[in-house]
This record gives C-alpha cells, structure tokens and sequence, in this order.
C-alpha cells in the first residue's frame, strides 16, 4: 500500500511561486488500479515524480507499506526507488530488439541468462507481442512500442507500476491495448499501479480507485464504482452519459427520475420489470448506457407515467438503483 499524506510542493516560476500540489491525500491499495485525473498543470506530473521518490516533497509523507519514505538514507531511498516501475516514453533503445530493452534491467542487475529469458518471454507473452520480440523499436508501431515500455518497467517485479500519461498521442486502438496491458499487470501479476491522465475515458475503462486533481487539490477521491452512483460526485459528471435534453422533452410525464444502474441484470431487466409490476409506462428520455471497467453502467433520465410511479420508482430503488426524482417536473398523480 502506497499513502500520500498532505504532500505540497511549490516551484519558482518567472512570477513568483507556482504551487503545483497543495495538501494531496491519497491511498494507492495495494492490488488495485488507481487513477489520478485532472486537466493540463493540475500536478498529475508532480504528484508521478514525487510518488517515483525522484523529487522531495516541501511537506508531507509519502509511505510504502508504512515506511515514510522520507526517513530513508540514500541506500534505502536507491532501493525503494528500484521497487517502483515507472513506464517512461518514447526512450527505447533503439539497436535493441522489443526483448533486449525489456532485459536491460535485469542485465543491469546482474541477473544470469535463463532466468532473463523466461522473465521477458512471459513479459512478451503479458503484451502480446511474443512473436515481435527480435524487432527494433522503429519497425514496432507507437502502440506496440508503448506496450514494451510497459513490460520494462515491470520486469524487476516493482512493488508499485507509475504511468503518467500512458496513452498519450496514441490512436484509440493503441491506447486500449496499453490499458488492457496495465490491467494484465495487475489481474495476472497482481501488479499495484498507479495511473495519472488527462484522460477520463483511461481511469472509466481501468480503474479500481480514482482521484480528481484540479489545481493542485484533490477534489474527489475514492472507489470509481462508489462514486458513478453518486451522480453529483464529479466523477460521475464526467464519466456517465450526459442527460443534457432538449427542453419540454421532459414535459407530460407523472413522474420524472434520473436513475443509476448497476450491473447486467439491473441495466438489461429492471425497468421492463418495473414496467410490468406498476402498469407504469416507463420511458427513456435522455442518458444511455456505458462502461465502468467491466460493469455496464446506466445512467437515465426517465419519464413515468401511471398511478403506481411512485412505487415503481421505489421498487428500482430497492434493487439497487440510485433514483433522484426531479421534482420540479413531477404532475400530482389523480388518484
Ligand atoms: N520543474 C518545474 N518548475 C517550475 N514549475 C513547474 C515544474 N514542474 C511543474 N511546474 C508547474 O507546476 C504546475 C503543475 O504541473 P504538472 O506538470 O505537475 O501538471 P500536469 O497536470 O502533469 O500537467 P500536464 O498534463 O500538462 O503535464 C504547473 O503550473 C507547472 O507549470
């Protein structure tokens, strides 16, 4: 487990001092996928190099598995640096094949030849890349090369993988083959990472936990799943589909609800469910459906109408649904 406890660091600009990070509190489980995201100069680089331990922080405490990081003489401190894999970019070895940059730590570290190879050859195998591992980097595609990258930091089995920006300039298709590498690292190596993005869509499709940064500050953090079913958490603003309507659309109807599904049986079943039990007519006004890892995820806003709507928004309430009626919108129902 990684904590991050009240960390601040200042820099001098050409202004005077830019604050970078202020007061940043943050658990990384071990185990799990965490994702800091926040736009361009919130510090998701600052906070990636001091987690790194390559920078001090000027107050708080960085902790690995308990030990403040800061109490480390300078042997420990090369040590416990050695025990965090940083994916860096775009600086492969270029007269190395795809197998050769992911040995160079271990021949660094003295490692003998078997034991390399069947490291890398599972390494390969993690990245789906075991057939192109003789290749030069500049005959790999940037999303191949970005996947190497990844299997070199894990090679010395790092207790703590740090992504800044793993997908960055890379195609759609690339940048999901770098996530479904990292979720690999972590399903199949129990591997703990930690990613920092400017992309939403990076922490929605990978994460366990998930920290907001803006200016400096954690404005949200905690579980991704927890946090989608409040649909006032910011986290939920931006990874859920918007039920931005056109206006009067929501016009004509008894009741109208926003609504928070999770799972399979809940996004496929339940409104119909609720449909047929209340005689309510249950209709989809704006919203959709998408992904949070691997659980669909819905959010609604749903018009009712009948003279059960009440019940039946309370019965999708009881099988888990997160309903917030928006009441300026509700008709009296006649009874
Ligand atoms: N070494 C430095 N010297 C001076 N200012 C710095 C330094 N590193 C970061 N800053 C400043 O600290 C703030 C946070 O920068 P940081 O790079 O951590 O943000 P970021 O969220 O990673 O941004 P980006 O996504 O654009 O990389 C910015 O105002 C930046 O200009």
């Amino acid at each position: 487990m990684i904590t991050v406890e009240n960390l601040s660091k200042s820099f001098w600009g050409n202004t005077g001092p830019v604050v970078a990070l202020e007061d940043v509190t943050l658990d990384v489980p071990t185990g799990t996928i965490t994702g800091v995201v926040g736009p361009s100069g919130s510090g998701k680089s600052t906070l990636a190099r001091l987690v790194a331990l390559q920078e001090r922080p000027d107050s708080g405490v960085i902790r690995v598995d308990g030990f403040n990081t800061a109490a480390l003489d300078p042997r420990r401190l090369r040590a416990a640096r050695r025990r965090i894999g940083v994916v860096t970019q775009g600086d492969l070895l270029p007269q190395r094949t795809a197998a050769g940059n992911i040995a160079l730590p271990l021949e660094q570290a003295g490692v003998d030849g078997p034991q390399r190879r069947e490291k890398v050859g599972k390494l390969l195998d993690l990245i789906g890349l075991t057939d192109k591992a003789a290749r030069y980097p500049d005959t790999l595609s940037p999303g191949q090369r970005a996947r190497v990258e990844v299997a070199r930091a894990l090679v010395g089995d790092p207790g703590l993988l740090l992504a800044d920006d793993p997908t960055k300039s890379l195609e759609a298709d690339a940048a999901a083959g770098v996530l479904t590498v990292l979720d690999r690292a972590r399903a199949e190596l129990g591997a703990t990472v930690l990613v920092v993005t400017s992309d939403a869509g990076v922490v929605r499709r990978i994460a366990d936990d998930v920290a907001i940064l803006a200016d400096g500050r954690v404005a949200e953090s905690g579980n991704l799943l927890s946090l989608v079913q409040d649909s006032t958490s910011q986290v939920a603003q931006s990874l859920l589909p918007s039920i931005d309507v056109a206006k009067g659309a929501s016009a004509g109807y008894d009741r109208v609800a926003e609504v928070i599904l999770i799972g399979f049986a809940a996004v496929g079943a339940l409104l119909p469910e609720a449909t047929a039990r209340f005689s309510t007519n249950i209709s989809v006004i704006g919203g959709g459906l998408t992904r949070v890892g691997e659980t669909p995820v819905a959010r609604f806003l749903l018009g009712l109408n009948g003279l059960r709507a009440d019940q039946a928004l309370g019965w999708i309430t009881e099988r888990g649904g997160v309903v917030r009626p928006q009441v300026g919108l509700a008709r009296s129902i006649a009874a």
